[in-house]
């Protein structure tokens, strides 16, 4: 087992959108070169077209990978990870193994992998990309102390990690693993609204992306309250009140809070 991020094997099973996200925000980062990053798929002529231009391997078999590396993220839908861990279950019981499929928790591995394998389950998002991701995981894990400062170390260059109960990784993948699609659409709907009163997409499209990024920046580095941070654009009789009221009347919040309770299926 290599003992530093930068010199360690990394391997994916399943390289799909979220697999890509985490591979290009360690290599374009420089976090992780992709001579150190091995992946295999369901369809190897698709792999090795989306390998080639991060530089990673490409694998026709999970065997491989998983022989390839000291950590292997399974990255397949999460009705597939059994499919997958079974053929290779005795030789990952030596390495790392980490989950970024939607509702697999650590009770859920115990059940899978061979005994006292080292596995923690995580939720990534797709800004992980462009080294500004999020990688929720659970407190319950079974990595070495070694692996675990490896894995902060290596992701830690490219993501917030947060670390949550077992039974809130759901919630924190409604909030940061779905949330980027909410965020999109936010997006959509400025660059929408702009272009409506006559800015030009991209320049609407810009605007918007730089206001909500700078938004976030600005809660994460002061860690002001939402409210206060609403406030402060907020003029009396100006004109940011009458956007919050319009928002509010069409229950802006709370039609939000219904999008995490339809993933929560309450
Ligand atoms: N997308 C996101 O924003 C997030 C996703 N996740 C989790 O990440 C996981 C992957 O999701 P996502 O990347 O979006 O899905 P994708 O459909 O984009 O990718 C799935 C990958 O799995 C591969 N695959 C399918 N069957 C096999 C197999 N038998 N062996 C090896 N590889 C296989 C696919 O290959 P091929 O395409 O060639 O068939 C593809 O590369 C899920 O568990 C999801 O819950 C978590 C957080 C956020
Ligand atoms: O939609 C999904 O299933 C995955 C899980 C979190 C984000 N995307």
């Amino acid at each position: 087992m290599a003992d530093t991020a930068s010199s360690i094997e990394l391997g994916f099973i399943g390289f799909g959108n979220m697999a890509q996200a985490m591979a290009q925000g360690l290599v374009n980062s420089g976090a992780l070169s992709g001579e150190h990053i091995h992946a295999c798929a369901g369809h190897f002529d698709k792999l090795q077209a989306t390998a080639e231009k991060l530089g990673v391997h490409a694998h026709r078999e999970a065997a491989e990978v998983v022989e390839a590396s000291d950590f292997v993220v399974l990255a397949v839908k999460p009705y597939l990870i059994e499919q997958v861990v079974e053929p290779v279950r005795e030789t990952l019981a030596g390495k790392a193994v980490i989950s970024v499929a939607a509702g697999r928790d650590f009770a859920f591995y115990e059940g899978i992998l061979a005994p006292n394998s080292h596995h923690l389950s995580t939720i990534p998002n797709t800004p992980i990309a462009v080294g500004a991701g999020v990688v929720a995981c659970e407190q319950r894990h079974s990595l070495t102390d070694e692996q675990l400062q490896t894995f902060e170390n290596l992701f830690g260059q490219i993501a917030l990690i947060e670390w949550v109960d077992g039974k809130l990784l759901s919630t924190a993948s409604s909030i940061a693993g779905c949330g980027p699609a909410f965020a999109a659409m936010f997006l959509e709907a400025l660059g929408d609204a702009g272009v409506k009163h006559g800015l030009p997409r991209q320049t609407a499209y810009r605007l918007a992306a730089q206001m909500m990024m700078g938004t976030s920046k600005l809660y994460l580095e002061t860690g002001t309250h939402p409210g206060a941070m609403k406030d402060a654009v907020c003029s009396p009789g100006g004109t940011t009140i009458k956007g919050v009221a319009a928002l509010e009347k069409d229950g802006f919040r709370g039609t939000v809070i219904d999008a995490i309770d339809a993933i929560e299926g309450e």
